[in-house]
């Protein structure tokens, strides 16, 4: 899908490692979005004190009956295992602070001594993390250069998962979530998907779902040939699942240019409001979370994975939050095939860095999708919708080629980006601003009719259903996704109407 993120909105995080579909990354998966390394990342120092690892397993076990956040503890044998292994790896600091417990979403990092907003959480090295150069050898010089570093990370797990208790990282392997329990839209049947269809996480995922099945493709002969480090049938299923592991839980690191999973990082829970990121310190070749508040201990600490928007959180990482702040939804705007002065409009915005999506046979298709996040406040001046899309839904509504050449011209003008100021002819600014309003408007029904659909689900599925069961997980996660595109449209509805003067938006 090259050039669809195109136009789209810079979701602000910056730095050295990154995690989700928001993050700006090299190696393209594939699907269009950017992704991984570009975001994130502080580079901070604090000092910690290094409690005796047996001290650490005993405080734990009295401390965790604390009665905060939920959060029980994994089985004692876990734990220590767990802290043997990170000490064997000389990580000491990664456990210094935190331990691994139960939350509601699985295991999580809970403090286990107080922690103040500005301390180092933990820190882990570069041993300790996992990159796709850490494959064995021999898989290595089998696999096709274009097999990407997640499906290497991949068969990474599924290589060391069949070595069972001698694999090395086994007390980290036996810890990821099992088959059936990981969420991501890639393992929705059908008819679930169908929920979202209006949400480009439709779309998303079913590209995710052809790019997970091409990787397969591409690594079934050297599954083959290496029965003695995969066993015998590694089936698609297992291969989509140790995919997903790894798209919910690997880092982008600029630094080292390459994705990795951090063990025992990769416990913490995502919070959206949550500041703290997990940095990667270049210098001593750490990598490191600070806290951005003061933890209790027993407490669950969090972590940020980036601004998320739910359609990310449901693709990445199977889940989504019920008041994502963060969401955002995807405004399709296209040229028609019947205008005719589509030829031009088309040279005009790629002249002008305006993209637009070409097909997967090289046709243009004349539009571009523009995301647009949630406008805080309707009345205030705020940043509004962004200037792209509103710049090209003016050029959707000219209809003659010498309007094209004063917008042009006026681009010269300033700052060379096209049609980023009113249009002086009010009268076509107007219907600029209409066309994107009844775009906007007709995009917020279909997703009232979506939610309609969803509750009508609910209702079907009745109350005997279990909060657990997938279905009832996905419908949830359905209806958030929905209802934040909802928010973001009214959102920016009410910002536009608001925004542009009676005159300048027909009714
Ligand atoms: C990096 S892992 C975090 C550790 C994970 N809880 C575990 O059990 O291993 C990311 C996964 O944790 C879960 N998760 C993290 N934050 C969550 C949240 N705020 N709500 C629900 N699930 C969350 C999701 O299953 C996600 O795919």
């Amino acid at each position: 899908m090259q050039g669809a993120g195109n136009g789209l909105e810079d979701n602000g995080v910056a730095g050295k490692l990154s995690r989700g579909s928001e993050k700006k990354l090299k190696p393209d998966r594939g699907d269009g979005k950017d992704t991984m390394w570009g975001a994130l990342g502080r580079a901070r120092r604090s000092m910690i004190c290094l409690p005796h690892p047996a001290a650490v397993c005993a405080n734990v076990r009295c401390r965790i009956a604390t009665p905060v956040s939920q959060v029980q503890p994994v089985s004692y044998k876990e734990q220590v295992d767990f802290v043997d292994w990170l000490k064997e790896r000389g990580q000491r600091d990664a456990y210094a602070s935190t331990t691994v417990g139960i939350s509601a979403h699985g295991r999580t990092l809970f403090a286990t001594r107080p922690i103040q907003a500005g301390e180092r959480v933990l820190r882990v090295s570069r041993d300790l993390l996992i990159t796709p150069d850490k494959l064995p050898a021999e898989v290595m010089r089998m696999l096709p250069q274009d097999v990407s570093e997640w499906a290497r990370l991949a068969l990474f797990l599924l290589a060391e998962q069949h070595k069972g208790q001698n694999s090395t990282w086994s007390p980290y392997i036996s810890c990821l979530p099992p088959l059936g329990s990981v969420h991501s839209t890639v393992f929705w049947k059908k008819e679930e998907l169908e929920l979202v269809r209006h949400s480009s996480l439709h779309r998303e995922t079913v590209q995710r779902k052809a790019i997970i099945g091409a990787e397969y493709n591409a690594v079934q002969s050297v599954l083959q040939k290496c029965p003695h480090l995969f066993g015998h049938r590694i089936t698609q299923t297992d291969f989509k699942h140790a995919y997903a592991t790894v798209c919910s839980r690997a880092w982008g690191i600029e630094a080292l240019q390459t994705l990795a999973l951090v063990p025992f990082v990769d416990f913490f829970n995502h919070e959206s409001y949550c500041q703290a990121l997990l940095s990667y310190d270049e210098e001593h070749g750490y990598a490191e979370v600070i806290a951005d508040r003061d933890y209790a201990v027993g407490s669950q600490v969090m972590l940020s994975y980036g601004r998320l928007p739910n359609s990310i959180l449901a693709l990445d990482f199977g889940f989504t939050l019920s008041d994502n702040p963060h969401d955002q939804v995807e405004v399709w705007m296209g040229i028609s095939r019947r205008d005719e002065l589509r030829k031009l409009k088309l040279q005009l915005l790629h002249a002008h860095d305006m993209p637009t999506f070409l097909h997967a046979d090289g046709s243009d298709s004349g539009g571009s999708g523009f995301n647009i996040r949630l406008v805080k406040s309707a009345i205030g001046r705020g940043k509004g919708i962004p200037h792209t899309l509103r710049a090209f839904a003016r050029v959707m509504c000219v209809d003659n080629a010498q309007e094209l050449n004063e917008m042009a011209a006026e681009a010269a003008r300033h700052d060379g980006r096209l049609a980023r100021r009113p249009l002086k002819d009010k009268n076509r600014e107007a219907q600029a601003m209409s066309l994107l309003l009844a775009r906007l408007e007709s995009m917020t029904q279909q997703r009232h009719s979506s939610l309609l659909t969803l509750r009508l689900v609910e209702t079907c599925r009745g109350k005997n259903m279990s909060a657990s069961s997938p279905v009832t997980v996905h419908v949830k996660m359905a209806g958030d996704v929905v209802s934040g595109e909802m928010r973001v449209l009214r959102s920016a509805i009410a910002w536009l109407r608001n925004h542009c003067s009676p005159s300048t938006v027909l009714t």
